[in-house]
């Protein structure tokens, strides 16, 4: 569903991923870790052209996204991103929030949007805050508008970059229950995060980063309980 060939990313002289290969299956679930700085944030955007890969090609589906015919927008609608600051539009409440886009970009009547904000609220445990806007919302919350925006588009693929790391501790557990719930129903998720614990339990592969690189890809079991390289086993050492 996703194929990453030797991709490269430089931000002038600052060469930040360095020949990435990474595969991605239909309704698979893949928690990108490493320390801070180690390059997942610049992958997860080079999969859905927020950074222009320097080198390389990315393949969602059939089609070199990379390729200068790729049409952004088209690409945007079958990538949902939940960004770590949430980027809720503060003068829409959150049924304007969700059904912005969709409206714009299929062309649904009134009720039809009425009615998918709705099951998208509900998803996401919040039918009860339709008309709330975001300073009334707390962090969790407005995380989970957020994720119910991004599946508003009818996404085929969720990109979650650090989906709770700006959180309260108390408000982590719910957005990782709608994640967790997503990808029970089969969403394919790449997931950049610090909860071990999702890694472990949700994810279907983990891909360890470190310095630009893939240090080590493999199964939850495989990378928490017998990692092979010596740097996977130093941050997990460092981490949990
Ligand atoms: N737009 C940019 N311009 C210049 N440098 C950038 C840009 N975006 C990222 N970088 C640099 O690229 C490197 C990797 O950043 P990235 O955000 O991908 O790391 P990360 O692993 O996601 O880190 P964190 O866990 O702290 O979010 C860092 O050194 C960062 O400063």
């Amino acid at each position: 569903m996703i194929k990453v060939d030797n991709l490269r990313k430089s931000f002038g002289d600052l060469e930040v991923l360095k020949d990435i290969n990474m595969h991605i299956k239909r309704k698979e679930v893949v928690c990108v870790i490493g320390p801070s700085g180690s390059g997942k944030s610049t992958l997860l955007r080079c999969l859905n052209l927020l950074e222009k890969p320097t080198a390389g090609n990315v393949y969602i589906e059939d089609t070199n996204i990379t390729d200068t015919k790729t049409n952004i927008n088209k690409l945007r609608q079958e990538l949902g991103m939940v960004f770590q600051h949430f980027n809720l539009f503060p003068h829409m409440n959150v049924k304007e929030n969700i059904t912005l886009a969709p409206k714009r970009l299929k062309g649904k009547s009134k009720a039809e949007v009425d009615e998918l904000c709705m099951q998208l609220l509900e998803k996401v445990g919040l039918t009860d805050k339709r008309d709330v806007y975001p300073q009334n919302l707390s962090g969790g919350q407005k995380q989970r508008v957020a994720i119910a925006r991004a599946l508003a588009m009818e996404p085929k693929i969720m990109l979650f970059d650090e989906p709770t790391s700006a959180l309260d501790p108390e408000m982590v557990g719910d957005v990782l229950g709608v994640m967790r719930n997503l990808a029970t129903e089969g969403m394919t998720m790449v997931v950049v995060t610090h909860e071990m614990g999702f890694a472990r339990e949700v994810g279907h592969r983990v891909v360890f980063m470190e310095e630009g690189y893939i240090v080590e890809k493999g199964t939850p079991a495989q990378i928490f309980d017998n990692p092979k390289e010596q740097r996977t086993h130093d941050f997990l050492s460092q981490v949990l």
